[in-house]
């Protein structure tokens, strides 16, 4: 049975799918101060916040059973995400779920401000009948302005077009072909400032736009110029804008977002030209199911199947890749478990190379995959894939990373050494067409096994009948062997067998290995679980049985 935690308004219809849920309990509860949050968070698999709830480090301490933090909408500002992957902790959204929603209530906004509507509206109803006061300005042939052109920002710019508006796009990511096909122009910031009558922002809220509008910004605006904020508090500054509106060079201000919500400061709520709106955007009855809905059902997908669509805190793949990449992916963590048990040290230093197809793929995944399997050795369940970065840090552990042009003999080859002092060691691996995954090289060694739970190494001379003696002791002791695989650098040197077992083999039976002359050294090497953060997990367990 999973426990979900409801704060802050949700859609009772979008939660449908966890409420019908046999193994899922939801609790509601919308008023918790932070310190009663503390008190009960600790009972729940998955916390479904808005905006309102604000998930913080210090909170999460107590969150020893939690997997997922869901935000029921875009922004993911008010968790602390950082905090939530060093717990190991997804943290998934609903991008796109309410970008209608806002995309209409910013235009809304933009006509309500050039309308003065709600200013209007108020001395109406206050039994003032006065025709004179709200002469507004027409959008038509004015030039908008919009600060990140991404889901919503294009929606709006799309939306303006009809209103006959000039658009003037400006965003790291929109190229002059998209703005072409969107009718609009790529600007700069300073283009948007010079031109535009209406700037209205669609960005998140990061260490760059923090203060993007400040007075320097506002500075550079054409006199006159109308801003909307339907995106974040703290993209505009909020003295900065109450300055300009009150010097008469900035016209309007619709803002639906505050720095500090909910929003207090008279200077704001009481200037005639500033209309205000309680953090809006996302409220309409469709865009509250929808997010709801999506991320009731990725809950579900999370702790029932393992599987993740939308996490804040994971490499996204799409469905594609993660098709392609699901062989390497358990094969990478593979690679992890037994370069550790080799080393036999935690180790200061990771090396991973990449070779031939696999240059061409997202590989960041692939590398969590090993660098998980490395630390699951001496850090247990504690380690998955959003937190194995993380923990590599706080461990000190430096890590490198090369894709390399050369192909090592196969179609696709990975490699990966740890060091630990002077002492390193390596594997090497590939996924053959059609035979699965192979460990091709253990340090200078080629050979060529596939993973199985329980591994044998053993190091001996490279001398006749080697093979018969260990062979001969494991039946003794009732340990079938699946493969047997030797390995040597130069003929009656030291050589390596590689022997997959169908069970694990004992302290007492490496003992008796031992005993044996000419061999070297015996270990046992074992694989366990995969993680259970895969993307199409189950699929890959399918495939591998
Ligand atoms: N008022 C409300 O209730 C709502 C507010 N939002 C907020 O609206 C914002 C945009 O949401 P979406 O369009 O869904 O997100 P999105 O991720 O699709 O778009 C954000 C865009 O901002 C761009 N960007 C990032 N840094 C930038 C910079 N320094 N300068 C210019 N562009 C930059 C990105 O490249 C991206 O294209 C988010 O902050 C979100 O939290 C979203 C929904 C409702
Ligand atoms: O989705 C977003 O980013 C929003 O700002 C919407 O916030 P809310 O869910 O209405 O508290």
């Amino acid at each position: 049975m999973f426990k979900v935690l409801v704060t802050d308004g949700i859609s009772d219809t979008g939660l449908k799918s966890l409420f019908d849920h046999p193994n899922f309990i939801v609790e509601r509860q919308p008023t918790l101060k932070p310190e009663e949050l503390k008190n009960i968070i600790g009972d729940y698999e998955a916390l479904i916040v808005r905006s309102q709830t604000k998930v913080t480090g210090e909170l999460l301490q107590y969150a020893d059973r939690l997997k997922v933090i869901a935000r029921a909408g875009v922004g993911v500002d008010n968790i602390d995400v950082n905090a939530a992957t060093g717990k190991g902790i997804i943290v998934i959204n609903a991008p796109g779920a309410n970008t209608i929603a806002a995309t209409e209530h910013t235009l809304a906004m933009m006509l309500s401000m050039a309308r003065m509507i709600p200013q209007a509206h108020k001395k109406t109803v206050a039994g003032e009948w006065d025709r004179n006061s709200f002469k507004g300005v027409e959008l038509y042939k004015k030039t908008l302005g919009v600060i990140g052109m991404g889901k919503i920002g294009t929606e709006v710019a799309k939306r303006a077009k009809s209103f006959g508006m000039n658009i003037l796009g400006y965003d790291p990511y929109l190229t002059e072909e998209r703005a072409e096909k969107l009718g609009m122009k790529k600007a700069s910031l300073d283009l948007i400032a010079r031109e535009s009558d209406f700037i209205t922002i669609h960005t998140p809220l990061t260490n760059d736009t923090k203060g993007l509008v400040n007075d320097d910004y506002l500075s550079k605006t054409k006199k006159g110029v109308r801003f909307v904020n339907c995106a974040r508090g703290g993209i505009i500054d909020e003295k900065a804008l109450v300055r300009a509106i009150q010097a008469g060079h900035v016209a309007g201000a619709a803002l639906d977002v505050f720095e500090k919500e909910p929003v207090a400061d008279p200077e704001l709520l009481q200037n005639p030209n500033i209309i205000i709106t309680p953090h809006l955007g996302a409220s309409t009855v469709e865009a509250q199911e929808k997010v709801a809905q999506e991320v009731s059902e990725e809950i579900i997908e999370i702790l029932e199947t393992q599987s993740i669509r939308n996490a804040v805190n994971m490499p996204q793949m799409s469905g594609e890749t993660q098709q392609k990449m699901q062989p390497y992916l358990l094969l990478g963590e593979q690679m992890g478990q037994l370069v550790v048990q080799l080393l036999k040290h935690a180790p200061s230093k990771i090396e991973i190379n990449y070779y031939g197809d696999l240059i061409e793929e997202d590989t960041e995944l692939l590398t969590r995959t090993m660098i998980k399997g490395i630390l699951s050795h001496h850090l247990s369940d504690s380690v998955n894939l959003i937190n194995a970065l993380h923990l590599l840090k706080e461990q000190g552990v430096s890590y490198n990373v090369q894709k390399n042009a050369t192909n090592k003999g196969f179609a696709n080859y990975m490699e990966l050494s740890i060091t630990k002092g002077l002492e390193t060691t390596k594997i090497g691996a590939t996924v053959l067409n059609g035979y699965g995954a192979r460990i091709v090289k253990i340090n200078e060694y080629r050979i060529d096994v596939r993973p199985e739970s329980h591994l044998l190494l053993v190091k001996h001379q490279d001398v006749p009948g080697m093979i018969g003696k260990v062979g001969s002791l494991l039946g003794d002791y009732h340990i079938n062997i699946g493969t047997m695989q030797v390995g040597r650098t130069a003929v009656g040197g030291e050589a390596i067998m590689m022997l997959t077992l169908d069970k694990q083999i004992t302290a007492e039976v490496i003992r008796a290995l031992t005993l044996i002359s000419g061999l070297n050294e015996a270990k046992s090497l074992e694989l366990s679980n995969v993680d259970p953060f895969y993307p199409g997990r189950l699929e890959l367990e399918k495939v591998n049985k």
